[in-house]
């Protein structure tokens, strides 16, 4: 498709090129036949390279294949047109008037062309050849052309080599393109996640939180926030050493995410060993079965280290709200801190739903 982009120009030039160089030097009035037969022939193929522009994209989906049959076939009978006229320009004496502006045309659409199909070099130096062959064939089998042929054949290796060159380049920048875009994508997953668990971070949480939020106020939705503090972390640390410490935060990052399983709902590291969970469109009640389904997944998970076993319990505040205008996202997480708290001071290892009297 880039390469029918690429030669929409030529439809036009190519569609009043032959006037352009018959009509100033009155060629219409010596050869009026002739003229009239390329230059309609020229711009009747134009108009069906128009045609088929305009309806390229219903063709394409259809068969890229006939797309590409048709685009080359009207593309290569407007160069079979010129070539005849170059040719015929340069041998046929009936020309002569307008060699010299032929001769320049034909160097100058020789070079475009093929820059224009440098997308499909093979396409691109059929085209040239097509367009430059006849008049290099004339010129070997002529008497006193021999000088003019050679030019033309040195001309169009030259070109053809610039083609190549910009094929490649022009492949190359596709290359490039495609690898920008995965490093892109590469650090967009670096910047939303956490190092040491690999779950999201509170970055992209805050993020994803602030649109759930906005989006569960425009749709009158309940929205859920579960805060997880994993009990006497410190203890861990002291007892096993932080490496345990952190491989604890891994395993229970992977225990969390595995209980949370709706696309739309989020689990991420809220910071040291305090994980959060976003529950979109929950009320309370499903915000208690998740925090008890999360509890029965770390339960059921081996936290072990050097064949010892680790015993791992959590606590969790659960706060629920229906958004309102004015109200602040953060409030949500004020009150599930406050539900955290009092599941601590509730002796931790349970989860505390957040009322209003608390
Ligand atoms: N191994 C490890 N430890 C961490 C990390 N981040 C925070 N910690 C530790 O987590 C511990 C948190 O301790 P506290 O805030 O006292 O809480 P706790 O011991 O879990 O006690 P409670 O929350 O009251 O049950 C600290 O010792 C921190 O050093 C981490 O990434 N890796």
């Amino acid at each position: 498709m880039d390469l029918l982009r690429r030669s929409l120009a030529g439809i036009f030039v190519y569609a009043f090129l032959l006037p352009v160089i018959f009509w100033p030097i009155g060629f219409h009035e010596i050869q009026p036949h002739l003229t009239y037969l390329f230059a309609g022939a020229m711009f009747f193929f134009s108009v069906l390279r128009l045609i088929h522009y305009v309806n390229s994209k219903r063709l394409y989906a259809l068969s890229p294949r006939a797309w590409f049959i048709t685009f080359a076939a009207l593309s290569l009978s407007q160069a079979a047109i010129l070539g005849t006229v170059f040719t015929l320009a340069i041998f046929d004496e009936r020309f002569f008037p307008i060699i010299h502006v032929s001769m320049l045309a034909l160097a100058g659409i020789a070079s475009s062309a093929l820059l224009a199909l440098s997308p499909r070099i093979r396409f691109g130096i059929l085209n040239l050849t097509i367009l430059m062959l006849p008049a290099m064939i004339t010129g070997f089998l002529s008497e006193g052309y021999l000088p003019l042929a050679v030019m033309m054949l040195v001309f169009t290796v030259y070109i053809s080599g610039i083609g190549i060159r910009a094929n490649k380049e022009y492949k190359r920048s596709f290359d490039i393109e495609i690898e920008l875009e995965a490093q892109r994508k590469e650090l967009e997953t670096l910047n939303q996640t956490d190092a040491l668990t690999s779950i999201y971070n509170r970055g992209y949480f805050n993020q994803h939180f602030e649109d759930q939020w906005q989006y569960a106020m425009r749709h009158e939705l309940e929205i859920a926030i579960l805060l997880i503090d994993v009990d006497h972390f410190k203890s861990i640390n002291d007892t096993y050493g932080h490496l345990a410490g952190d491989a604890c935060l891994v395993n229970l990052a992977y225990a969390i995410n595995k209980a949370v399983n709706r696309a739309i709902d989020v689990a991420a590291r809220y910071g040291g060993e305090e994980f959060v969970v976003l529950l979109s469109g929950c009320n309370t009640e499903q915000a208690r079965s998740m925090a008890q389904k999360i509890e029965q997944v770390i339960k059921d998970h081996k936290f072990v280290h050097e064949g010892r076993g680790i015993p791992v319990t959590v606590s969790i505040g659960i706060a629920t709200t229906m958004p309102k205008p004015k109200q602040k996202s953060s409030t949500l997480i004020d009150q599930a801190d406050q539900a955290l708290y009092q599941a601590k001071a509730q002796g931790r290892n349970r989860s505390i739903v957040f009322t209003e009297d608390e």
